[in-house]
């Protein structure tokens, strides 16, 4: 089907519309599936190129390969026959034992190798020195005043080994069989950045850390590394934090010959829509391991309750009548939610352990694993006591924590590291907990796969009518902007905006298209299930433009978004980072961003302003050609610190307002503010006396008629008189 041709008005002969021929045959991000995952490869210096072999090119045979290959990637590789000979040599490993295995044994790469490859791939991994080391420090400077010293107790480069094809998951790292032929069965062959950097680490850090090694382990001689990985947008951090905790259940399960369901991971998203997606993510790399993965609901028991003996799960279902008290009780012993990953939102876990005892929330001890996704939003404002709150019940002295975003900030960095510390000291745990931090490309940019488009609309009718334009499929701005492939998201500021938008264009994609069921809204005031059905929709490709909020800003992954456009300018640097990071995931040809401003955004658009020079930068586009002008940049203000706090807290002043509550929860309904109409002011004031006109006459001829009836009624009256 031909969405150009359906969304098309004119529907005769779509093809001599501008987009087409100027644009030719697109190359869309919903066409095709990429090549290579990676968004980084950077040419490795000549001198050093005898060692690319076994690192770096092997990459790119995997890339060139792919499609050749069958999915047996797992399978025993024919085409290492070099690594038996390496047997006798150093580093070379023997091979794991699951069950019977028949993987030949792998040599690792030395250290300059390493170095290289990581490099290339823009990966900078840095153990982070534990604040009370710092204190120490702080004090032997003091005392001995040296420059050099103060150098040395700097936090620490390392250079893992780095994880170059994902046969070396089970050839070096040992992971699973089966979790290794679930991730065959989805077609994963060449790891990301962020998977190439974290899954050595996570799954066997002796083996990627090697001498460095001593530096993290504790008196056992294990190493619980705690992870804060800073990666791109749909640069694949889901992945790299779940084979890791899927992999560790497998191998205790097994060591145990327990097949019972302990509770060993939690995974906190912000959003019920990012919860629901890793849940998918997780069951899939989970087929046939016998793990099973809960995403959190409302009311579900995940603790025993305070004084109560647990209970067996089909307990307690059958009594039919019985007093109020009795089904309030029955309801607090509802069968024990039994998992081995539970996947949440902060809100919903942490009421779940506050409900179950009457003191403090109660203890998750079993938890061995805290991931938090989307981590600098749940540290942030509005999640943090909520999600401390979850970590200060993981009370296991092995728990490791891993973070992972695509911005982060040095105060949501810094408050991680201490929670870190002071969770040791305040279980006694003998063992300086080490924190080791990933960071993938620059930090705190777009990815450079996108097209970025900052448009002024001045006012608001402005935007409707340039969002319309792009949704037109011959319709070329002025500027010009080609109009947008669907599928597209459109943000904006506030629910109501997003609803008042949604109604707007409604009946914008003629019938013959799907009309209004081609275009939908998202925001958290609707209830559970009409989320989910919208996002089923959108994913299966039946609704081509959804507007929403910041709800699905971040981690939602809809693989072929053609385009993400800010209808309205988002709040802060790091919410466009994630708005726009929709588009161009896993290394796919990226869409296109537009963002829509208007004379009140002026203050506040230089952020985003910023990260388009940045990323066209990175991306290599000469400044003549790039969007971002430096006449426009130097021109715009640069918001103080206070105002961008505001701007991040409240948005842009002038769309505050809404249909309900507005600025810091007060009403300002009626204020009209938030209109969203092509209509202009006047015409909408003179539509208004209109109607007031009508419905004052209305009144009048009420009013009269009803004086008239109990005129002819008291006439009537006689009755008593008589
Ligand atoms: N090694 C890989 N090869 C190919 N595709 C991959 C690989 N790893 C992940 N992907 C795909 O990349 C897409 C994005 O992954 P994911 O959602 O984990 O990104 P993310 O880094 O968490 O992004 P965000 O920061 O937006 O949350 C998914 O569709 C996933 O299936």
């Amino acid at each position: 089907m031909d969405i150009r041709k359906l969304l098309s008005r004119s529907a005769k002969k779509p093809q001599k519309g501008p987009a087409i021929k100027d644009g030719g045959p697109a190359k869309l991000p919903s066409a095709g599936t990429p090549a290579n995952p990676q968004l980084f490869h950077d040419a490795i210096p000549e001198s050093r190129g005898k060692k690319r072999k076994r690192g770096t090119e092997r990459v790119e045979e995997e890339a060139n390969d792919q499609e050749e290959e069958s999915v047996d990637f797992f399978a025993p590789k024919s085409t290492k026959p070099k690594s038996k000979k390496e047997d006798q040599t150093d580093g070379v490993l023997e091979t794991p034992k699951d069950g019977e295995d028949d993987s030949p044994a792998v040599k690792l790469l030395d250290e300059e190798e390493c170095r290289q490859i990581l490099r290339s791939h823009r990966l900078k991994l840095t153990l982070l020195s534990s604040a009370k080391e710092e204190e120490k420090k702080t004090k032997k400077s003091k005392k001995a005043k040296v420059e050099k010293k103060q150098e040395k107790h700097r936090n620490k480069e390392l250079y893992p080994q780095p994880l170059v094809a994902f046969s070396d998951l089970r050839s070096i790292y040992g992971i699973s069989r089966r979790l290794g032929e679930n991730l065959a069965q989805q077609g994963y062959k060449i790891p990301t950045e962020v998977q190439m950097g974290s899954l050595p680490l996570l799954l066997k850090p002796e083996t990627a850390l090697g001498d460095s090694m001593k530096e993290l382990e504790d008196s056992n001689g294990t190493a619980n590394i705690n992870l804060l990985a800073v990666a791109p947008t749909g640069s694949g951090k889901t992945l790299a934090f779940l084979i890791p905790v899927v992999n560790s259940i497998v191998q205790r399960r097994r060591a145990s010959k327990d097949s019972g369901h302990v509770l060993d991971a939690v995974i906190v998203a912000p959003t019920k829509e990012l919860a629901s997606q890793i849940v998918n993510e997780a069951k899939k790399l989970c087929i046939g391991t016998g793990i099973k993965v809960v995403g959190m609901r409302k009311g579900m028991r995940i603790v025993p309750k305070d004084d109560q003996e647990e209970q067996g799960e089909s307990s307690s279902e059958e009594e039919d009548s019985e007093s109020e008290d009795e089904a309030s009780k029955k309801k607090s012993s509802q069968p024990l939610a039994k998992a081995d990953i539970l996947v949440t939102t902060p809100g919903l876990l942490l009421s779940a352990l506050s409900a179950s005892s009457q003191e403090e929330q109660a203890p998750l001890p079993t938890v061995r694993t805290l991931v938090l996704d989307e981590a600098d939003v749940l540290l942030d404002q509005l999640f943090r006591d909520q999600t401390l709150g979850i970590w200060k019940s993981c009370i296991n002295p092995e728990l490791r924590v891993a973070l992972w975003s695509a911005t982060m900030g040095s105060n949501i960095e810094a408050l991680a590291s201490s929670t870190i510390q002071s969770r040791a000291t305040r279980l006694g745990l003998d063992t300086q907990p080490r924190t080791v931090r990933l960071i993938v490309g620059l930090k705190d940019s777009a990815i450079p796969n996108i097209t970025h488009k900052l448009i002024y609309a001045a006012t608001e009718p402005g935007k409707l009518i340039a969002l319309r334009q792009l949704l037109h499929p011959t319709a070329r701005a002025t500027d010009g902007t080609q109009s947008l492939r669907p599928p597209f998201l459109v943000f904006t500021q506030t629910i109501p905006r997003a609803i008042a938008l949604h109604s707007e264009l409604l009946y914008d994609i003629p019938a013959s298209a799907g009309g209004s069921s081609r275009i939908a809204v998202l925001h958290s005031d609707l209830s559970d299930s009409a989320r989910d059905h919208v996002m089923t929709r959108f994913r299966n490709g039946e609704i081509w433009v959804l507007i929403t909020t910041d709800i699905l800003s971040r981690g939602v992954d809809f693989r072929g978004i053609n385009g993400v456009v800010n209808y309205d300018v988002p709040n802060s640097g790091a919410a466009y980072i994630h708005r726009v990071g929709r588009t161009g995931r896993a290394g796919r040809d990226g869409g296109v961003a537009v963002t829509l401003y208007t004379k009140e955004d002026i203050p506040y658009v230089k952020n985003v302003a910023n990260i388009i020079a940045a990323s066209e930068k990175a991306a290599g586009i000469p400044a003549s050609e790039a969007s971002m002008q430096k006449w426009l940049l130097d021109a715009l203000p640069t918001p103080s610190k206070e105002e961008k706090k505001k701007l991040k807290m409240y948005g842009v002043e002038a769309r505050r307002g809404g249909l309900g509550k507005g600025k810091e929860g007060k009403e300002t309904k009626g204020k009209g503010k938030t209109q969203i109409s092509t209509k202009s002011g006047y015409e909408r004031k003179l539509e208004n006396n209109r109607r007031g006109a009508i419905q004052a006459s209305k009144r009048r001829k009420e009013a009269e008629s009803a004086k008239e009836a109990s005129a002819a009624e008291e006439s009537e009256w006689s009755g008593i008189d008589a």
